[in-house]
């Protein structure tokens, strides 16, 4: 597939980063070179590549630091929901009926990502399944549609055990292919009960990890004290190998179901682990507490988890919306709360997606997110539409349309 190619903008003008006074963004080779209070003389549109922002806010390109852009069906026909309502259940339901969808194929995963450029989203780190039945195909397949959208999606790869790791043997060796083959990370599931072995689990990975330099990122289901035990092996492998800021722990609903003393004392330890979390804001399972991990030095990220497959029909792909629910599941109403929202969604997920930084400041990759809001509380509770969307310097989605 040729991509597009989309406007390059040279100039932005007249944007209010995080709702501050209106500046001109210059951007060269996808970033931003240079920020200066905005001029009124300098006509719009004079000349290719100078973009009107029309004095809307601007954000930086939202990170969906949980995806599972290998799994959707979204731009097919409705599917009925049809699985068990267990993990395992969903697992089997998966495996079962994933082909007649044509899943993983290069044209779904690219209905979600120019679902995710539609509303804003430039940098994705995407768990993809990876198991028996398909190798690695599943990590060709998003390549291949990353590249179709010419790179406007920056993405770190999780090659993701969905059905199991030690109970499918041969899947750990798959696991460490994808590693030497560039997966940014390895993924697990459920060391304890899906492979029922949670310290075999978390030995191999931290293995690969080890012998390969690649980050962790697994999905932690399991609930309360069983999901905690889990959560203290990987603190100790995590601190035992110094792979500190490199290994997240994905949902880990065990952390907001815990008493409030032993909740304080995991992530006081996850903090000092450098263990990082990613949530997908669920409705009806207990919320993660959000100010008490970042006090605590443990990130926290936002993703969409799968969007329209074979696990859920929820999900938009909208990570400004996901950030709503994020605020209110956490109950949070001040303005600096709703600040923090819009970071966790965005700026402050810059290690999730391999970044140092990630905002509207020079040197930056030109990743800008506009919408016309009065300030960023405001965008937070009502997630409007995205008015401009640029990644790494290029128009990529306009009012709703998308340009890739
Ligand atoms: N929430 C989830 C989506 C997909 N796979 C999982 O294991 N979990």
């Amino acid at each position: 597939m040729t991509p597009r190619s989309p406007e390059t903008v040279t100039l932005l003008r007249d944007v209010r980063p995080w709702g501050g006074d209106a500046v001109d963004l210059q951007v060269a080779d996808g970033r931003i070179s240079a920020i200066t209070p905005h001029d009124p003389t300098v006509p719009a549109a004079v000349a290719d590549g100078v973009v009107d922002g029309h004095g809307l806010l601007a954000l930086p390109g939202l990170v969906n630091a949980h995806a599972h852009v290998d799994k959707s069906w979204w731009g097919k026909p409705w599917v009925s929901y049809g699985g068990e309502a267990t993990t395992q259940g969903r697992i089997a339901h998966e495996r079962a009926h994933r082909d007649e969808l044509g899943i993983p194929g290069v044209d779904v995963t690219l209905a979600v990502l120019r679902e995710f450029l539609r509303h804003g989203t430039t940098a994705i780190r995407t768990h993809v399944d990876v198991d028996l039945g398909l190798g690695l195909r599943g990590i060709e397949v998003v390549r291949e549609a990353l590249d179709a959208v010419g790179g406007a999606v920056h993405a770190e790869i999780v090659a993701f055990p969905q059905d199991g790791v030690l109970r499918r043997p041969g899947v750990l060796e798959l696991l460490d292919e994808a590693a030497a083959a560039g997966a940014e990370h390895v993924g697990g599931l459920d060391p304890a009960s899906i492979d029922r072995d949670p310290v075999g689990q978390l030995d191999g990975l931290f293995a690969i990890a080890e012998r390969r330099g690649v980050g962790i990122d697994v999905h932690l289901h399991d609930g309360g004290p069983l999901g905690a035990f889990q959560i203290e092996l990987m603190i100790e492998r995590t601190l035992r190998f110094g792979l500190q800021g490199r290994v997240n722990v994905a949902h880990g609903f065990a952390v907001g179901d815990l008493p409030a003393s032993r909740q304080a004392d995991l992530v006081a330890a996850m903090g000092e682990a450098g263990i990082t979390m990613t949530t997908v804001a669920p409705v009806g399972a207990a919320p993660l507490p959000v100010h008490a991990l970042r006090e605590a030095g443990v990130a926290v990220g936002l993703g969409t988890d799968g969007i329209r497959d074979l696990w859920s029909p929820y999900g938009t792909g909208d990570l400004l919306a996901l950030t709503t629910q994020l605020a209110r599941l956490s109950r949070f109403r001040r303005d600096d709360e709703l600040v923090t929202a819009a970071r966790v969604a965005s700026s402050d997920a810059a290690r999730f997606v391999g970044r140092d930084v990630h905002d509207l400041v020079v040197g930056g990759r030109a990743d800008v997110v506009l919408v016309d809001a009065e300030n960023v509380p405001d965008a937070v509770v009502r997630a409007p539409g995205r008015a401009l969307v640029v990644a790494g310097g290029r128009v990529v989605a306009r009012d709703g349309d998308v340009l890739v």
